[in-house]
């Protein structure tokens, strides 16, 4: 984004600060990042100001009185009445039509007949909204007929709900750490030695694995500060930013330990306050200080209550945002400023790259690879806000749909997650060091998740196959000055199987020097169990 624009840019978001009631100050941010291509962005700030058109209108409305004095300002008139017809006469068809037209570019199908239908009902006449009704109808149909579904037979609650949206760190984001600097370095290795003394972060040139990228980027890895033996143990983090579902087993709610049977649990405690149950005296007063002080009794964590199997990860994703919003409010910080957040890896999109389809140009032809729905994105962090008795209003800086983005970008990139017997995976977590590690499918550590994330060096390495044809396994242990290889996937999968486990947190398919030989060959490996 070049200076200027970016200027501009800073004073629709600076408008919005100083008149955070102002329907025409939030609907000029929203078109202003339609602008830019960020149609989502501006969906969410649409939606910003429809709600304080509903306060308007509402004599009810927590802030009424606010936006009653906003819009006098704004030209709206001095009494309710003439500012309602302000609204219905100048305002709200603008709203529509950019909420609207903003999610049909993210393929949000079901919530823009939602605004369509709420449009159309206000303005009944309109051709924008009626051609964009038939628009969302024929866009579902094909989207049914290419998975063999008849569209008779569907209605709008069928309709998909999801598209793909740019992954980047955005011009204005002023939070992003250069975490190659040496302050940063300094930061994160003192974070380091505390849990695990024996190893440091570095700078690492690692090849780009994105579909179409080329060369080698520079990003973070861990290494030994010394020889590290065959078993031992090197690494051991608690981290507080956890998510399970309700259905999980007993978990304590801070670091998502199980809990031990009933005759052993002498050390689990609920809090004073309300029913959450911690393992621990020192977990609950670590997670009080961390995020618990901020949703204590706020029934925040039924979000993902009704969630269906195949929305599990989903569901577990916003669970882990939630408990970073109530980390930002607890601490009254930024949540990009939050330890457990700042330094993590958000595979953002490569500079320079770019798409070209039917959604390209809404985008400004930048590729998308971010996963956003405008429930899960806008809808859900406004609802767990509003519980947590924030004002979404005023705290748009801290709280904006692009800082959530970020955060998701962050997390659908470095969390892990362990899974019921059923497959379905039921607690999740981020471990703001341990993801610093990269992955290899010959990896020289093993690692456990249990309360703590636990990592030794491995006693055995893993041997290659390719069809007939065998490696031994190389020597373990790790060298002074060698890198630390985790793995994100099943390292005794035949190669194919890994390539596809593994290419969600890699960004792309897998170039290890295992993965490369046995991909040469054929690829007839056995299946296997996870870790050692
Ligand atoms: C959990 S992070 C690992 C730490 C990351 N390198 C950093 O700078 O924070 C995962 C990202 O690291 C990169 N990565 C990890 N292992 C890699 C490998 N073997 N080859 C290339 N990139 C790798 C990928 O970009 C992946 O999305």
């Amino acid at each position: 984004m070049d200076t200027e624009s970016l200027a501009a840019h800073e004073r629709l978001l600076a408008d919005v600060d100083d008149h955070p009631y102002s329907i025409p100050a939030r609907l000029a941010l929203a078109r202003g990042y339609a602008a830019l291509g960020y149609p989502d962005l501006a969906a969410g700030e649409a939606y910003m100001a429809l709600l304080l058109t509903d306060e308007a209108t509402d004599e009810s409305g927590e802030y009424h009185d606010e936006v009653l004095e906003a819009a006098a300002v704004d030209g709206g008139g001095d009494t309710p009445e003439s500012v309602s017809a302000w609204i219905a006469e100048t305002i709200s068809l603008d709203v529509y039509a950019l909420l609207t037209t903003s999610l049909l570019a993210c393929s949000n199908l079901k919530s823009v007949h939602k605004y369509t239908a709420l449009g159309l009902a206000a303005h009944p006449s309109d051709p924008t909204l009626t051609s964009l009704a038939e628009t969302i109808h024929t866009r579902a149909a094909a989207h049914l007929r290419r998975r063999g579904l008849d569209p008779e037979k569907y209605t709008a609650a069928d309709y998909p709900d999801r598209g793909l949206v740019r992954r980047e760190l955005y011009p204005w984001n002023a939070h992003e750490p250069d975490r190659f600097s040496p302050p940063s370095l300094a930061l994160m290795n003192a974070q380091m030695t505390a849990v695990a003394p024996a190893l440091e972060v570095r700078a690492v040139r690692l090849p780009v694995l994105a579909a179409g990228g080329t060369g080698e980027v520079t990003q973070l890895g861990v290494f030994a500060r010394r020889d590290l033996a065959p078993g031992e143990e090197v690494f051991s983090e608690l981290s507080l930013l956890t998510a399970a579902l309700p259905l999980a087993d007993a978990l304590c709610d801070a670091c998502s330990k199980r809990f031990p049977p009933l005759e052993e649990a002498d050390d689990v405690v609920q809090c004073d306050e309300c029913e959450v149950v911690f393992c621990s005296p020192g977990c609950r007063d670590a997670a009080w200080e961390a995020y618990h002080s901020a949703v204590c009794g706020a029934d925040v964590d039924s979000v993902a209550k009704d969630a269906p199997r195949e929305d599990a990860p989903d569901a577990l994703y916003s669970l882990l945002l939630l408990r970073a919003l109530a980390m930002a409010q607890a601490r009254d910080m930024h949540p990009l400023e939050l330890p457990e957040v700042r330094f993590i890896w958000g595979d953002f999109s490569l500079e320079g790259a770019r798409c070209a389809d039917e959604d390209a140009e809404a985008f400004a032809g930048r590729p998308r690879t971010l996963s956003f729905s405008f429930h899960l994105n806008v809808l859900l962090p406004l609802h767990i806000l509003t519980k947590m008795d924030v004002n979404v209003f005023t705290t748009s800086r801290r709280f904006a749909p692009w800082v959530t983005n970020t955060l998701y970008a962050k997390f659908r990139g470095t969390a892990s997650a362990r899974q019921a017997p059923s497959g379905v995976p039921e607690v999740a977590a981020v471990h703001p060091l341990w993801c610093l590690a990269n992955h290899a499918c010959d990896p020289n550590v093993a690692w456990e998740w249990e309360g703590g994330m636990k990592l030794w060096v491995r006693r055995e390495m893993v041997g290659w196959r390719r069809g007939e044809e065998r490696r031994a396994p190389r020597e373990a242990g790790i060298k002074e000055g060698e890198e630390v290889m985790s793995h994100y996937c099943d390292v005794f999968l035949p190669v194919k199987e890994r390539r596809e486990w593994a290419a969600g947190a890699l960004g792309g398919m897998c170039l290890c020097d295992r993965c490369v030989w046995e991909a040469e060959g054929e690829e007839k490996s056995e299946g296997g169990v996870n870790g050692e």
